[in-house]
């Protein structure tokens, strides 16, 4: 039987791109949509007002399996509580989450699971072995990440930043200081991680990180050439995190 899945944020550009990437999979089909703002049925899924949210995950036609939520901060908290207290297991793609929002998640995934990722491509998650590997096998290096994304989006650096520079400073451990863009006339310090992030157009998500030592350059590149490959990733998370025990899980587990 396929998982049935509630999508929060369905009017927005991933919950519309979860809603159509699920029509096309036997493993999950939507069995309810929601959105802030009235909007008019994406794919032919007719969505709801999202302040029913809690209501809706209750009653039990249509059953939920998993909520898949793209949205922001406040929201995705909000409907992660709503899903909490149905019994319901949560996808969360959200990023920019602050200290006490982390923790409202946590609090959640003891009473259902809840998988959480800053990205959802496999490519992502192949760049992420790699920035481990090569920032511990090249000790020294000046290391510096770069996201670009379209003009739209509000957090920033990246959630996928964020993770990319956590992945960097576990394998070097002196990399202990963040410096956000970089103005002045200073010299570029030892410990130094920079962090740069652009938005233009209408780009999916780029991230590279940079390392270099004399004479000696790697760069490692992720580009996605669409949000499908997001949509595909949670979806996948989804159908893998049905039926399981409460808890918080990542996504690289989904892959093993
Ligand atoms: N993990 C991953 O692989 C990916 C993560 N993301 C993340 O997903 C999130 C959404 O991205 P995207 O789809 O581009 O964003 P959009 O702005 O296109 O859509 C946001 C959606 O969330 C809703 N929303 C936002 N804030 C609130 C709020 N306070 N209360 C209720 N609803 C709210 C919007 O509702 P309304 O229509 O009413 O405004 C809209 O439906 C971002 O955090 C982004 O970083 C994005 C791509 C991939
Ligand atoms: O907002 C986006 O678009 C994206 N957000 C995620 C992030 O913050 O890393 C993932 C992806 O890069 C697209």
């Amino acid at each position: 039987m396929p998982v049935r899945i509630a999508v929060t944020g369905a009017g927005g550009r991933m919950g519309r791109e979860v809603i159509a990437a699920a029509a096309d999979r036997d493993d999950c089909t939507v069995a309810l949509a929601v959105n802030r703002s009235p909007v008019d049925p994406v794919a032919g899924v007719p969505v709801e007002d999202a302040a029913a949210l809690p209501e809706l995950l209750a009653a039990a036609d249509p059953g939920v399996d998993v909520l898949v939520d793209f949205t922001g901060p406040a929201s995705s908290v909000e409907y992660v509580a709503a899903a909490a207290e149905a019994g319901v297991a949560c996808v969360v793609g959200t990023t920019g989450f602050d200290d006490e929002q982390e923790a409202a998640l946590a609090d959640a995934a003891e009473s259902v699971p809840l998988l959480r990722a800053s990205n959802f491509s496999r490519g992502i998650a192949a760049l992420r072995r790699a920035v481990r590997e090569a920032a511990a096998a090249l000790p020294g290096y000046d290391v510096e990440v770069t996201e670009t994304h379209h003009n739209a989006k509000v957090d920033a650096p990246s959630g996928t930043a964020l993770t990319l520079l956590d992945d960097a400073e576990a394998a070097r451990p002196d990399l202990d200081e963040r410096v956000h863009g970089r103005e002045g006339d200073a010299p570029r310090s030892d410990g130094e991680i920079g962090v740069h992030a652009r938005r233009a157009g209408d780009a999916a998500g780029e991230h590279e990180v940079l390392l270099a030592g004399d004479e000696n350059v790697l760069e490692l590149t992720h580009r996605a050439g669409s949000r499908r490959v997001f949509a595909a990733g949670a979806l996948d998370a989804a159908a893998w995190l049905a039926g399981r025990d409460a808890g918080a899980y990542d996504f690289t587990e989904v892959l093993e």
